[in-house]
């Protein structure tokens, strides 16, 4: 068993009978998925799923759990899902794949946001790493890129796979890609991408994960959010 299936064991353990579990997407993601389904076929045990993909909705149907519709919620118990980077203060940067909005909304919703991730995930700052991604709607990315450069930053639209084109979210907006000056910290970045018009989502959760989960060598390490 990998660090990403181990931690991913343990987080499927920490769900109870009933609960509304919202499914991440990613790979981390896809063992915690496998890891339900299996507690869930071998145990019996009684969950309902929401995805916050479409890649995730088709894993979460394949091996057979139960699954809702977004529309068909308000509330969820828990929702699990890897990250790209976490901070001290556990704020996160996700989004190299192209779902952010569903998993926000997820993120935001649920009674227990739980993050799985591996040591090479922990930075010291939002960006340390990656770019951050930032779903625009298509007519805007000029005017995003724009004011957002004025503030400092540099980057552009994120290519397709085959870098013969570009890349496109699940819900057909565009991806940009910037970089922000190392010294703004991650909610002075959330601030001010949550104030710039024309983007639909971005990602930086900042506030939101509850726990996270660290796998390391064979050893899980828990973090909570103060
Ligand atoms: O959109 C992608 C998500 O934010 C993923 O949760 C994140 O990229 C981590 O993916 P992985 O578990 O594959 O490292």
């Amino acid at each position: 068993m990998n660090d990403k299936q181990l931690v991913a064991q343990h987080a499927a353990n920490l769900v109870e009978d009933g609960m509304v579990v919202g499914l991440g997407t990613g790979s981390t993601a896809n063992y915690f998925i496998e890891a339900l389904a299996h507690r869930y076929t071998s145990e019996g045990l009684k969950v309902t799923t929401v995805s916050s993909s479409y890649i995730s909705a088709i894993k979460a149907r394949e091996v057979g759990l139960p699954l809702l519709a977004m529309e068909q919620i308000s509330k969820l118990d828990i929702y699990v899902d890897g990250a790209d980077e976490v901070t001290p203060s556990l704020a996160l940067l996700k989004g190299r794949g192209s779902d952010l909005v569903r998993e926000k909304l997820l993120a935001r919703a649920s009674a227990e946001f739980i993050v799985l991730v591996d040591q090479s995930k922990l930075v010291s700052r939002i960006g340390e790493k990656y770019a951050i991604p930032i779903e625009v709607m298509p007519f805007a990315w000029q005017l995003v890129q724009a004011s957002l450069q004025a503030q400092g930053a540099i980057g552009e639209l994120r290519p397709n796979a085959s870098k013969d084109g570009l890349a496109m979210t699940s819900h057909g907006s565009l991806v940009l890609e910037m970089t922000f000056d190392a010294k703004l910290s991650s909610s002075e970045l959330n601030i001010i991408l949550n104030n710039t018009p024309g983007i639909v989502e971005h990602g930086i959760f900042e506030g939101l994960a509850g726990t996270v989960l660290i796998a390391h060598e064979g050893k899980i390490e828990t973090r909570l959010a103060d």
